[in-house]
């Protein structure tokens, strides 16, 4: 059997795309996903995106295997890539584009609405964050308690950390200089710690002034990536409940920046950015 594929990215953050729509069962399993994420062996991606079939209120739905094969809840640069993706493949099926044009997406993480604008940037409502330790999941405080501004030792060095889950789990720290973070010792030894049950993706973060923050990342399943949305947008939050930062800001990364917003109106986070695909191909099986 050959399936096809499109390698899409968002600012650096790379997936493989699978149109899945004919069927609810991903095409491909969690040790494929991690040869094809290789990049020496494989394509070469931090992630493998399945755009399959929606139910009820939903037009779609999306299913992500990390590089490590591990299944997370959501992913916020995929999801932009993903709707740019679900209108390449109905306007080549013959349906035409109206932009800005909206999706209703059924993740792991609830319903996620990215909807395409007419300047080719991707504005995705995330949801609200969640902030209780017990949502994380995280055991550095009480269950039904958040976490701002809580002390961990990682990697011999105490650290003071927030956490948000966007659906999936994130632990902010605030330094300096992200420059400096030696992201590749570190990050992994916040992944693993056991106040994380469920492993964690941890962001280092600059406060530049009230409107920009520098980011760098260190993700669950992927390692050290050039963008994560999720990340950016658990990071604004963190920063506005450290009283760092404006509810609206520029979050800088190494692959480029995102706007992001915690509105107050309704408590949902948006993200704004790009997505470009890269090119297609066919599986070996
Ligand atoms: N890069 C993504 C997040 C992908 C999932 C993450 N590695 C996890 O395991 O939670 C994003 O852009 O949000």
């Amino acid at each position: 059997m050959t399936a096809t594929f499109t390698k899409y990215h968002g600012l650096g953050n790379d997936f493989v795309l699978v149109d899945n729509r004919h069927q609810t069962e991903p095409l491909i399993t969690p040790n494929e996903a991690v040869r094809l994420c290789d990049r020496h062996f494989g394509i070469g991606a931090d992630g493998i995106i399945f755009a399959l079939p929606g139910e009820g209120e939903h037009d779609y739905a999306m299913r992500i295997f990390n590089a490590d094969g591990s299944e997370p809840e959501m992913c916020g640069n995929g999801i932009r890539c993903l709707a740019k993706f679900l209108a390449q493949l109905e306007t080549s099926e013959g349906h035409a584009l109206d932009l800005p044009k909206r999706y209703s997406i059924h993740t792991l993480a609830g319903t996620i609405v990215p909807k395409l604008q007419p300047d080719g940037q991707v504005t995705v409502d995330m949801g609200p964050p969640r902030l209780l330790a017990g949502e994380i999941p995280t055991t550095l405080t009480a269950a039904a308690e958040k976490v701002i501004n809580q002390a961990i030792a990682v990697a011999g060095q105490n650290w003071s950390v927030t956490c948000v889950s966007m659906g999936n789990p994130h632990c902010i720290t605030f330094v300096d200089e992200v420059a400096t973070v030696e992201l590749s010792q570190i990050g992994p030894q916040f992944e693993h710690h056991s106040a994380f049950p469920e492993r964690i993706n941890v962001e280092f973060i600059q406060v530049v002034n009230t409107s920009y923050l520098k980011m760098r990342v260190w993700e669950r399943g992927a390692g050290i990536t050039l963008a994560c949305g999720t990340g950016a947008c658990a990071a604004l939050v963190a920063a506005v409940l450290n009283g760092h930062c404006d509810r609206q800001a520029t979050v800088e990364l190494p692959g480029g920046p995102l706007q992001i917003e915690w509105s107050e109106a309704d408590n949902h986070v948006y993200m704004t950015g790009p997505a470009a695909q890269v090119f297609t191909g066919t599986l070996a099986k």
